[in-house]
């Protein structure tokens, strides 16, 4: 194994932006498939593999196949294990899990089993003494309107006061293009309330600029993608003056994007942008094409204390881990192992659970540092 590999896997991680479903791996998935080989799904249907892309209305076609897939309480333990194990033999430390409850009449599963399940998961993880401490974002789809969010947030709600800190917060996602954000408003506002935290998939395609503009009022405590937020994307500054305002952390996902085909290469990376917004320091930039040309050109980049964090979105899908994402930004962007040390320690600072963790896992950087940089 080359030193780049290990430093990379060694590196601890903070992933905060995992859905659960588009996390499964391909070796889960051949487990999911034997269970289930009337439903004829092969691998080429569940995960977008190296170099492809696809649109992101075909993404979300690839989660409707997963769902198929795991519909019993069974498949979402092993699931959920599987997932939690991995993101652990990857180095992360810390995970905040996303998932949205279903119910399926067929095999019996409620929308509150639904949850239970992962939670039972998370205590078998630590039970086994894997080193990782995993929370969980219950999640709003889009597709389902206003009435079914309302409920997903009481729900939420419920379990935020039974897990003992497990349930965090709300995740607003799903297909961008379905429904209007206003309609989520009470039921965000109302999470927000009850001291569940928010992370909203914002401006991940163009065209929601208005939605962006009303929902970054909450404000939500995190932002997926955000990739046209800026006005370079079509954006605007008094979106981005919101977010900058209210410290508001990313969560960039590159390789989703680049698959799901919202950003054209690695380069133009919103990463860039709101890396400019930070102190001034010249770097040298390397782009890798999505063929595996490597250009390589200089570019004035200012490091950004606060404002993003690299996390995976769907592992499993986009075929990715996040010791590759790591990889990959430094050697798109040209950064140091120590700017990539600093990018993972930062992110401890926008976990959504409580202050007490905080101090636990920067004590950990702090631990393992003369290992990693041995
Ligand atoms: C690619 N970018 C994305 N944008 C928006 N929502 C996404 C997403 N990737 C995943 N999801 C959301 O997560 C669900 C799958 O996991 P769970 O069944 O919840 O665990 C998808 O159905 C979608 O609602
Ligand atoms: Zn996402």
């Amino acid at each position: 194994m080359d030193d780049e590999f290990v430093f990379y896997r060694e590196l601890p991680k903070v992933e905060l932006h995992a859905h659960l479903n588009g996390s499964v791996s391909f070796q889960t998935m051949e487990k999911l498939m034997s269970r289930k080989p009337h439903l004829n799904i092969e691998h080429s249907m569940t995960a977008i593999g190296k170099g492809q892309r696809r649109t992101l209305d075909e993404c979300f076609e690839v989660f409707k196949v997963i769902h198929k897939l795991v519909d019993t309480e069974e498949d979402i333990l092993m699931v959920s294990k599987d997932v939690i194990r991995e993101f652990a033999e990857d180095g992360v430390k810390y995970l905040e899990l996303r998932s949205t409850p279903r119910e399926e009449q067929r095999t019996g599963l409620t929308k509150k089993s639904y949850i239970d399940t992962i939670i039972k998961a998370i205590h078998q993880c630590k039970n086994e003494g894997l080193d990782i401490d995993v929370r969980l974002l219950v999640a709003i789809d889009r597709r389902n309107g206003m009435e079914v969010a309302m409920e997903t947030v009481k729900l939420a709600e419920e379990f935020m006061l039974s897990s003992d800190g497990l349930v965090v917060g709300i995740d607003l996602s799903g297909d961008p293009t379905v429904g209007h954000g206003k309609h989520f408003l009470p039921a965000l506002e109302r999470a927000k309330n009850c001291g569940l935290k928010l992370s909203l998939h914002l401006s991940e395609v163009q065209s929601q600029r208005e939605e962006s503009e009303l929902l970054l009022n909450l404000p939500p405590d995190r932002i997926g993608h955000g990739t046209f937020l800026h006005p370079e994307m079509g954006g605007s500054q008094s979106l981005v003056d919101k977010v900058v305002k209210n410290r508001i952390p990313l969560e960039l996902c590159l390789t989703s994007n680049i698959k799901g085909q919202t950003v054209p290469m690695f380069s133009l990376h919103h990463f860039k942008y709101w890396y400019q917004l930070g102190h001034p320091t010249v770097i040298c930039v390397s782009l890798f094409l999505l063929n595996q040309q490597c250009k390589v050109f200089q570019c004035s980049i200012r490091l950004n204390p606060l404002s993003f964090h690299l996390q995976t979105d769907d592992k499993g899908v986009f075929c990715t881990d996040l010791s590759q994402e790591y990889q990959l930004v430094a050697s798109t962007f040209g950064l140091s192992q120590k700017e990539i040390w600093k990018l993972s320690q930062q992110a401890i600072d926008c976990i959504f659970a409580e202050d007490a963790v905080k101090q636990q896992l920067k004590k950990r950087w702090q631990d393992l540092h003369p290992q990693v940089f041995k």
